[in-house]
């Protein structure tokens, strides 16, 4: 089994994560991990933060000469803006006067609506927002793209899997549907200025981008993250926290802003009948295969071998510019709710924190099928029981 743990303050000294079940002589190095941080900065509306401010990656544990060891991997991703906050975020107890003195610790009484402020304030027992929106921030999410970034590499290199995103809606503008990226075609996406596949709708998308800023609003917008190279049977019919689909969509769920995930056609298949909502299983030229590609890729909480897509929707940006009806908890009184910046759309780097949580998924489930303490011992026991599938007559041929 997998699991991990993130911790951290958006203007900490650092995010730290951990990922513990990690099999040994997974290939991966300080580098592959800064390669995805860069990525999750990427994309047109991205606040003024992402220019400034640097991620400074650390392997701090369980990895050694550029593989896994078996031990919990510990990663930390320091903060380059860290000297501004040392005094409003110190872990130690800091002079009142000092702190009276420090623009950046007024309070925040103007909890800002579609935040987790006002909710924070009354769960924690705080009386202003700074101690919930700094753990609230998906500043967090770059801990879990380190993560996702180990994942990635074992699920690529034990199983031949690989994990990629596309936009594929940014507030109204949208993708043609259908069209479903492969690995090779990752590069021209990261290459998009909103990280579309398709060159209209990127252009129909950064025109949005560019109207909400002038208007001073913000944007949502939904992620397609696609997976290839599944074998069948990861993830299980027999109990609800076993079935993958519910998995990927809990994991999706646990992204900041995400309001929504379809796995496959999702609502589509809601709107159509039987007859026209599965894939039906047919005669292919090597054996069995399946017409259509509608379920997404899981049945009955399992996958089926094909290509696996599951998409999440982000709700806009709630530091809204052009500021929210908000209440002053200090005084009582109406008020806009506080900006200082924010990002006017973050949907393409909400791509990239997606994909990171879908091979956290599947890394975990596939060790929950397979097992194994090393990648070749993961490797030899998915390949045996694919040829046991195939000896049985079973196996699927990708269409
Ligand atoms: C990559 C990414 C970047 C984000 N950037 C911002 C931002 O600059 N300003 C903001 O107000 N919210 C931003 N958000 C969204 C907030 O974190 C989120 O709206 C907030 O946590 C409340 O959402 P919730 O109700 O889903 O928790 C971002 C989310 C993601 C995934
Ligand atoms: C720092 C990151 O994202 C931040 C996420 C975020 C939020 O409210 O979620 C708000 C913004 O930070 P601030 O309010 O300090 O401008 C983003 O920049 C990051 O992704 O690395």
């Amino acid at each position: 089994m997998l699991r991990w743990l993130t911790a951290g303050e958006s203007h900490g000294p650092a995010l730290v994560a951990t990922l513990e079940g990690l099999p040994a002589h997974v290939r991966v190095t300080t580098g592959d991990i800064a390669d995805a941080l860069a990525r999750r900065r990427l994309g047109f509306g991205r606040g003024a933060r992402m220019k400034f401010e640097a991620d400074a990656v650390t392997i701090l544990g369980g990895v050694r000469h550029g593989e896994s060891q078996g031990g919990p991997v510990a990663i930390q991703v320091a903060n380059t803006e860290w000297p501004k906050w040392e005094t409003v975020m110190a872990a130690d107890p800091v002079d009142p006067d000092v702190l009276a003195g420090q623009a950046r610790n007024a309070a925040l009484t103007r909890p800002r609506p579609g935040h987790a402020d006002l909710a924070g304030m009354q769960k924690y027992a705080f009386d202003e927002a700074r101690p919930i929106l700094e753990r609230a921030s998906a500043r967090e999410t770059a801990a879990r793209v380190a993560l996702g970034r180990v994942a990635m590499h074992f699920l690529e290199q034990a199983f031949g899997i690989t994990v990629l995103s596309h936009v594929v809606e940014l507030g109204r503008a949208r993708a043609p549907y259908g069209v479903i990226p492969r690995q090779a075609d990752l590069a021209m996406i990261d290459a998009d200025p909103v990280r579309c596949f398709d060159a209209d709708a990127s252009a129909a998308m950064v025109a949005e981008v560019e109207s909400a800023q002038k208007d001073g609003d913000t944007l949502g917008g939904v992620v397609e993250v696609v997976a290839w190279g599944l074998p069948p049977g990861l993830g299980s019919h027999v109990h609800a926290d076993r079935r993958l689909d519910a998995q990927l969509a809990g994991a999706l769920m646990g992204i900041q802003a995400i309001k929504g995930v379809e796995v496959g056609d999702g609502f589509e298949l809601a709107r159509s009948r039987g007859s026209a909502a599965h894939d039906e299983i047919v005669l292919g030229d090597g054996g069995i295969a399946r017409a259509s590609h509608r379920s997404g890729g899981t049945e009955g909480g399992m996958s089926t071998g094909e290509v696996l897509r599951v998409r999440a929707a982000m709700k806009p940006i709630a530091t809204v510019p052009r500021a929210l009806r908000t209440v002053d908890t200090a005084t009582g009184e109406a008020a806009v709710a506080h900006h200082q910046r924010s990002d006017v759309c973050a949907v393409p780097a909400a791509g990239v924190v997606a994909e990171a949580m879908v091979a956290l998924v599947l890394a975990n489930v596939c060790l929950e099928k397979f097992g194994g303490d090393s990648v070749a011992e993961s490797r030899r026991n998915c390949q045996a029981y694919l040829a046991d599938v195939a000896a049985r007559g079973l196996q699927v041929h990708q269409s």
